[in-house]
């Protein structure tokens, strides 16, 4: 079945479904958020939008707000306005950085975290921990990419290093993030109908990955490109970016801060929790109480003293996180949420 014209269009924004909606209203995705208002595309073109007013009152839970990644609908007025948030399929979410805790939306309908990270001195198996925490419960899933694979570093050992601590089924891939074979190797994530969003701390090459893979047509997709807009609207937090392998990118400038939300399962930790169950005491702090078997795993070596300080560091702070989330929630009733369930977030670098 071929698309109608619409269903083309609207496939340039991550429109997966096979119909459009029963709405006569005019759709369009989020592609930035400024301070000023919001940035959608519909296909054909972007342009600013403002939320409706339901949008901004006070007290309304902020993830009902529009956010990037969003498909929404708006009125037929000279001056587009967000009317509705349809449903989402995934939500990324971070706490927010800063003295109240406040979740804050990264991206919705996203399909793949792209979790970059360079094989120099950048490379970090705790941080890569830490995004994957993050993205648990999203509804998207973690392909973690070690970029830099082409400069003489030792990236089998890398990998051999970092195997260990990741999910038997997670994905890794070695690349070069300016070789445009990349391309090819990470189309899996980026084909029509997909969202991938792309994360990973300054100097991972996120520009240079998002360069080669947006190749020649750069400038002809810029369309969606939100970037260079920066002149006319203060900051651009966010942009979705159009690629031509038919799938959207959604860059993240400045993403470093990634604290947990406190709804994390840790469930990349699961051994550990259940090695701790194993403890003689059921309150052993695992330090020298006799019967620990946390102590035992790690004087055998079958945990790694990393793993399990980075264990200790993420349960804290999700701890933390999770006391603070239950304070918020017990002050003040949550005006109803739309739906999928809200986990993972954003947080600083670990080790
Ligand atoms: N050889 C090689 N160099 C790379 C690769 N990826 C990135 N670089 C280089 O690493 C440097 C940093 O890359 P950027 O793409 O600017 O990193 P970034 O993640 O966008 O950094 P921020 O913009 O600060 O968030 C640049 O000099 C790139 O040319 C790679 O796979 N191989
Ligand atoms: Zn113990």
């Amino acid at each position: 079945m071929t698309d109608t014209p619409e269903l083309a269009r609207l496939r340039h924004i991550g429109w997966r479904d096979v119909a459009l909606p029963d709405d006569p209203r005019r759709l369009a995705r989020v592609v930035a958020q400024h301070r000023a208002g919001y940035e959608v595309h519909d296909g054909s073109s972007a342009f600013n939008a403002q939320p409706a007013g339901a949008f901004l009152k006070r007290g309304l839970d902020p993830s009902l707000r529009p956010a990037v990644g969003d498909f929404v609908f708006l009125d037929h007025a000279s001056h587009p306005v967000i009317e509705a948030v349809l449903p989402r399929r995934s939500v990324l979410t971070r706490a927010a950085a800063g003295e109240r805790y406040e979740r804050q939306i990264i991206a919705t309908n996203i399909d793949y975290v792209l979790v970059l990270t360079g094989l120099d001195g950048d490379f970090n198996p705790s941080r890569i921990e830490r995004y994957l925490t993050l993205v648990e419960g999203s509804g998207a899933r973690p392909v973690v990419l070690l970029g830099k694979a082409d400069t003489g570093v030792d990236v089998d050992g890398a990998i051999a290093a970092l195997a260990p601590r990741l999910p038997a089924d997670a994905v890794v891939h070695a690349i070069n993030a300016k070789d445009p074979a990349t391309v090819d190797l990470l189309a899996p994530y980026l084909g029509p109908g997909m969202s991938a969003v792309l994360v990973g701390s300054s100097g991972a090459g996120k520009s240079t990955l998002t360069n080669t893979l947006l190749g020649e047509e750069r400038m002809a997709t810029g369309a969606v490109r939100t970037h260079d807009s920066r002149g006319r609207h203060t900051t651009t937090h966010r942009a979705l970016l159009s690629l031509p392998a038919g799938g959207c990118l959604i860059d993240t400038p400045g993403m470093r801060e990634l604290k947990l939300t406190g709804e994390e399962n840790l469930d990349l930790f699961a051994d550990i929790e259940t090695l701790a169950a194993q403890c003689r005491f059921a309150d052993c702090s695992h330090g020298n109480e006799p019967g620990c078997a946390i102590q035992a795993a790690l004087a055998s070596g079958e945990l790694s003293p990393q793993r399990w300080r980075n264990y200790l560091k993420l349960h804290e702070e999700r701890e933390e996180q999770a006391a603070t989330l239950e304070a918020r929630l017990k002050r003040k009733p949550a005006v109803k949420p739309g739906g999928k369930p809200r986990r993972g977030g954003w947080s600083r670098d670990d080790d």
